[in-house]
């Protein structure tokens, strides 16, 4: 890995014209950014093997009696693959003595002879209000090449637009940044950017615009660098702030207690207050599909057939997807200890032929169902749970697919299928606590697991379709649905067990139990 070698910048030249001063980028670039980006969990390719980090662009952006630089620093890996990662970064003089969390804090510089430090600007308050300000009054900022365009959506109240707001950085570490403006906005930063407009924006600002659907956070503004002959690159999005007390993923573990509790007990029970609010989420996920299928809309967001080349992409997908994953499998099985596990990843590594064979469906089966738009990345810990209702977030899709990918259409059985993966997972593992697992035997707990999970499915299934009512252009027949739940259930599951392996290998056997119940349910079908 790439070292930090030096403790300090210095450039004689003023903050504010210091993109003339090209050694202190190349300083800047060599020992400062590598250090420093390996200590943030928003950058993805720690793991990988870096060869050299490069500002390729610093778009300005004028803060109080300074300037702020909008840095893309493209990160070049030894296999030749880039990424492009946003770092907005100001100079804060030590006289004015900002209190800044130390995880902001880029280096220390001697810039134009005053000694002050080079932050991540997110943690600068001036940045924080300057973003906002340019968000109210939807401004451009020409730049030396192309523009900084600053976009208020419909969910910006005009009583904010030169009202004081206080801002601060939410202190969540994910794969993003978020500035929190008056507990009333919430700007998404993204880190890793895409030569596209991010899926993201295009969605939310499509049902805030589009569609009377409360259940996502309002569109209140973007902010995206424009240049006339290369695609836009979206740098951050503003939506209303929610109020909320925890993720769905949260609030199902919390009630899976009282369920342990009462199996402990020898008792078989959910609570009805469980099934209202599975039925709620299956309602809110189905009305914002609702709000997707909009048969006027544009291109982007027009339902389509399953035609022929849709058939092959997903065709395509799933058997690669099959065949990385049988190869990973095989190359950890023998880590796998645990015999249930062994099992299971047995199972699914006698089943090839079965499964390429049910894949084939998708190319010759007769699907008259529609596709539309989805969320993509659908699961328990994308929807925030308010006091009474649940809020959808989270629309930059699928992690480990392409932006052009993305933002492809698919049944919307495929984010059904995400969530009923996620119960999936929600149950197996509570029921993988030492608790249980040290006192009951595994045949009866999985009996238990199970019997919970279908209650969980079927109740989610029929609201779900309940609330489309019968017959939907989205859903032509129960057949095109069972057959598309199940080829969306495997995907999600053989994706999973990529990600399962390689961050939580003793969560291994919970994907796989996932796609054993599918083969179970082919192996049904031929019978
Ligand atoms: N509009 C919002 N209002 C309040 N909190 C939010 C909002 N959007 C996201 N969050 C919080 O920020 C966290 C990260 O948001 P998410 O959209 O998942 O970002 P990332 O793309 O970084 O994963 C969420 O889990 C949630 O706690
Ligand atoms: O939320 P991300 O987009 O980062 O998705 C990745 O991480 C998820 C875990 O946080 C992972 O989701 C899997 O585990 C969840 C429980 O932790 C479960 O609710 C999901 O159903 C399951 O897929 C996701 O697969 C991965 O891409």
């Amino acid at each position: 890995m790439i070292q930090s070698k030096i403790n300090s910048l210095n450039s004689k030249i003023a903050w504010e014209k210091i993109r003339a001063d090209t050694e202190l980028f190349d300083n800047f670039e060599k020992n400062v950014l590598p250090a420093y980006m390996n200590t943030c969990r928003w950058f993805a390719g720690k793991a990988r093997i870096q060869k050299s980090f490069k500002v390729t662009t610093a778009l300005e952006i004028p803060i109080e009696e300074s300037m702020a630089l909008l840095m893309i620093v493209t990160v070049t890996y030894e296999d030749g693959e880039i990424e492009n990662y946003l770092l907005p970064v100001s100079f804060i003089d030590a006289s004015h003595n900002k209190d800044i969390a130390p995880k902001g804090i880029i280096t220390l510089a001697y810039i134009n002879n005053k000694r002050g430090i080079i932050v991540d600007a997110i943690y600068d308050e001036r940045f924080q209000q300057a973003i906002f300000y340019h968000l109210a009054h939807a401004e451009n900022i020409e730049q030396a090449k192309g523009k900084v365009d600053f976009t208020r959506g419909k969910g910006f109240l005009g009583e904010d637009i030169n009202a004081p707001i206080s801002s601060r950085v939410l202190p969540v570490d994910s794969s993003n940044s978020a500035i929190v403006f008056g507990d009333k906005y919430f700007l998404k930063l993204y880190r890793k950017l895409f030569t596209e407009t991010n899926p993201e924006v295009d969605m939310v600002e499509f049902i805030t615009e589009h569609s009377n659907f409360a259940f996502i956070p309002a569109f209140a503004g973007s902010l995206v660098w424009k240049e006339d002959l290369n695609p836009d690159i979206t740098l951050g999005m503003m939506q209303r702030m929610v109020e909320n007390q925890a993720d769905t993923w949260v609030q199902t573990g919390e009630q899976l207690e009282d369920f342990v509790d009462a199996f402990m007990a020898k008792s078989f029970s959910i609570k009805e207050e469980v099934f209202q609010q599975v039925e709620l989420l299956a309602q809110r996920t189905a009305e914002m599909h609702l709000a997707l299928y909009n048969t006027g809309a544009e291109k982007m967001f027009v339902p389509e057939n399953f035609d022929e080349s849709y058939r092959k992409f997903l065709h395509d997908r799933l058997t690669n997807l099959l065949d990385k994953r049988y190869n990973l499998l095989i190359d950890n099985y023998t880590k796998i200890t645990d015999v249930v596990t062994r099992k299971l990843a047995w199972d699914f590594m006698e089943a090839r032929e079965l499964i390429d064979e049910f894949a084939d469906g998708i190319l010759t089966k007769p699907i008259l169902s529609q596709r539309i738009r989805i969320h993509g990345d659908y699961h328990l810990g994308q929807v925030l749970a308010t006091k009474n209702d649940y809020i959808i977030i989270d629309f930059e899709g699928e992690p480990e697919s392409s932006i052009t990918d993305r933002k492809i259409k698919h049944s919307p059985l495929k984010d059904v299928a995400g969530m009923i993966r996620s119960y999936h997972y929600a149950i197996s593992a509570k029921m993988l606590k030492d608790s249980i697992v040290l006192k009951f035997d595994a045949h009866r707990v999985q009996t238990v697991a199970d019997r919970w999970y279908k209650l969980i499915q079927q109740t989610f299934m029929d609201k779900y379709l309940d609330t489309f009512g019968h017959p939907h252009p989205l859903f032509k027949n129960n057949n095109e649905i069972n057959f598309l739940m199940l080829i969306y259930l495997l995907e999600k599951a053989v994706y999973e067990l990529g990600y399962e392996i390689n961050y939580r290998p003793d969560w291994v056997k919970i994907p796989l139990k996932g796609i054993v119940n599918v083969i179970r349910e082919i192996e049904k079908l031929k019978m």
